[in-house]
Order: C-alpha cells, then structure tokens, then sequence
C-alpha cells in the first residue's frame, strides 16, 4: 500500500502520523510519503525518522475577518496544486491527514483527485481543519467518543490514537541514570506540550526549591523556546541534583515508562500517551487553544479518576506542589493508575489500519 500522509504545526498532529508510518512499515509492501509545512516541527521531525518529506507553503485561517485570510485562500489554492502534483508523482492508495492546517490542502486536492481519504482527529473537540475535510473525506478516526457529535456520523469511526500503540509497543529502555537522577527514587514528569508552557515553567520556577527535601525527584522539559532562560534561572536559585531540565525529549515512549507521574497540559497525543501506559496525571488544560478543547481533553480524563485538574488559573508553587505530593500516596496513586489503564486505547494503530485497508479496496 502506498500511503500519504500529512499532518503538522505541532507535535500533537505530527507523532500520531509518526507512529502510524512506523506500524504499517511493518509490512515491507507499504511505503510512504509525508507531506508537511517547511517551517513546523515536521520539517525537522520527519526527515530524521527516515521518511520521505515534501512541503507545501500554508498558514492557518484567523478566526476574525480579516484581509490575511485573502492571502491564505491564495496559499491554499497555490497549495493544492502543489499538493496535486505530489500526488501525481507519489501515485499513493490512500491518503491520510492528521490535523494541523497543512492537511488542508493535501487531503482536499487528494478527494478531488478520487483517491480514498481518512483524517484522524486527536481531540475531543476537532479543529478547523478536520472539520472542514469532514465534507469531503471517506472516513474519519476518532479518538475521543466525546467528537463523533462533530462529524458525519456514516463516516466516523472511533479508533484512538496511534501513538497509544507506539508507547507500549516494547522497544528501547532508558535508565534514569543517564539524566543524571536516582534509578530508585520515585519521578514526576513536567512537561508543557511540544513546545513548553509559560505558565508551567513559572509555577516550577517558584516552587522548585521548596523541593529539594522531597522524597521524589523531578524530570523537567521546559520546552526549545523556554529553555535558556529557564536554565539561567534555575543556575541562580542554585537547586539541587532533585530536578533534571531539558529543552525537549526526543524518546518521550522510554522516559515515560520510567516515571511515575506525569505534569502536563492537555494535549490529546499525550494523554493518549499517558493512559495507555496506565500513569497517572496532574493536567494543566491551555486556555488559548480553539474552543478550550484542552479542558475538554483534560475532563474526559478526570471524570473517569484517571486525571487531576488544575486549571491554569489556580496554578502557582502551593498549588503545584500539593497536587504532585499525591505521588507518595499509593491509595490514591493506585486508584488513578488503574483508572488511566482503562481508557487508554493500545489497540489504535492496528484500528487504523484496518481502516485504511479496507478503503483501498475495491468496491469501497
Ligand atoms: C497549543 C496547541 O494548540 N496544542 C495542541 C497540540 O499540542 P501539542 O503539540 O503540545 O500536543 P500533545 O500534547 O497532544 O502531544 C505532544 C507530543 O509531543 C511529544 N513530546 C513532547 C515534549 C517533548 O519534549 N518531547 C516529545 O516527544 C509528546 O510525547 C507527544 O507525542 O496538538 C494537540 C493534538 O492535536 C492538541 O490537543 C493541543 O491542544
């Protein structure tokens, strides 16, 4: 099968796409082409996993009237016809979108073109994009039931997220040695998205030293932009070997299966992570994001005992502290565990694929 894909802007849409490339390279008859932005996260992402890139240039819709959105009518059109003619070249069975405004084009001019389509929507509330390809789509995976309301309902199925099936597929193992902590000690994961969290990293800022004389220790991802002045700031304040700063983590599935806990905004790729690897969480949803669906996301969770929110609004060193203290509970530690357990979806990627299968066939 020759399978396009396409998806970018952040790591949310792109390690989805990601670990659907990797599980279908299983099978050496398929082969792939990825179609993204030049500047995203993709551009850097994509070609280091190995796998082709092309891009095309786009940018996002505003929501408010305005005369960019004229120029990105003009972006999108020049866009599709660059995205025909991958398309004509690649020759691709199937092509799949996984969201971010760069699928627009490329899943559109593929519909146009009569060749079958799959968007995958992350979130419990889709953006503008999926929703606009919805029309125009065969079919549209799911992984939150809480979307389907959003979508045409003879098209949409619930698969998950197949970065859920990549965390728990066995594979490398870190030790915690190797950032420098205790292989012994207990560890809490902050992390702010793919690109860090302002409001994360000034709560950690103010808090950090109140945590040296804890029993657990800290992994903490700042995010690239964040990274050096949060490094200067934590130089000052002089704290101790409690807490390891990064920019970014490139293997996130083997650390994860090393921590304990995990801090976190509400992106959906991470809590598909973080459920199907059954550990517990303190979500921090972002209120800049499209019709709050990081609440939405966060509150999926929550409701089932998986999650424990705190909203940004509430979150300072006090706050934080409090929340991450529950690690040493192993009561109420449990009970999240196996909460999270349970909504997690390992399955997705064999989900989609199926999916996928069964468009190339004839008679679809
Ligand atoms: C601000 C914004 O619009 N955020 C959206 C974006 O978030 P964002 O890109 O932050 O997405 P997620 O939190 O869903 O996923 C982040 C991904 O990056 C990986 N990772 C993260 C940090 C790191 O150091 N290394 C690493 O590999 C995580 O393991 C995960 O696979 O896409 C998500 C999925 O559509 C949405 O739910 C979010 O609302």
């Amino acid at each position: 099968m020759k399978v396009l894909v396409s998806g970018g802007g952040t790591g949310g849409h792109i390690y989805p796409a990601l670990a659907l490339v990797r599980h279908l390279a299983e099978d050496d008859n398929n082969s792939f082409l990825y179609i993204g932005t030049e500047k995203g996260l993709e551009a850097t992402i994509v070609p280091k996993a190995g796998i082709p890139f092309k891009s095309v240039h786009i940018t996002g819709f505003r929501r408010k009237i305005s005369f960019e959105n004229v120029k990105t009518v003009l972006r999108f059109l020049k866009a599709v016809k660059k995205a025909k003619k991958y398309i004509k070249e690649f020759q691709p069975d199937v092509v799949v979108g996984t969201g971010g405004y760069v699928c627009g084009p490329v899943v559109y001019a593929a519909a146009k073109a009569n060749i079958p389509t799959l968007i995958h929507e992350q979130n419990s509330v889709p953006g503008l994009t999926n929703k606009f390809l919805s029309k125009y789509v065969d079919k549209v995976a799911i992984s939150f039931e809480d979307a389907a309301e959003y979508f045409p309902e003879n098209k949409t199925v619930l698969t998950g997220n197949p970065r859920a099936s990549e965390v728990t597929a066995p594979g490398d193992t870190v030790s915690l040695k190797d950032f420098g902590l205790s292989d012994d000690k207990q560890t809490i994961l902050i992390v702010g998205g793919s690109r860090g969290a302002k409001p994360i990293n000034e709560a950690v800022l103010e808090a950090v030293t109140s945590w040296e004389d804890k029993p657990y220790q800290v992994v903490y991802v700042t995010g690239e932009v964040h990274f050096d002045s949060i490094k200067s700031a934590l130089e000052n304040l002089k704290v101790g070997n409690h807490i390891v700063t990064l920019p970014y983590v490139e293997d996130m599935p083997s650390l994860l299966k090393k921590v304990d806990m995990v801090i976190a905004r509400a992106g959906a790729t991470s809590l598909a992570e973080i459920t199907a690897l059954g550990l517990p969480s303190i979500l921090v949803p972002s209120p800049y994001v499209t019709n709050n669906h990081q609440f939405k996301n966060a509150k999926s969770l929550v409701d089932k005992g998986a999650a424990i929110l705190l909203e940004e609004k509430e979150l300072n060193a006090a706050s934080l502290t409090e929340k991450m203290d529950i690690v040493q509970d192993p009561e109420k530690l449990g009970a999240m565990k196996n909460a999270s357990l349970n909504t997690g979806k390992p399955e997705a990627a064999d989900l989609l694929e199926k999916e996928l299968i069964s468009l190339t066939l004839p008679n679809n």
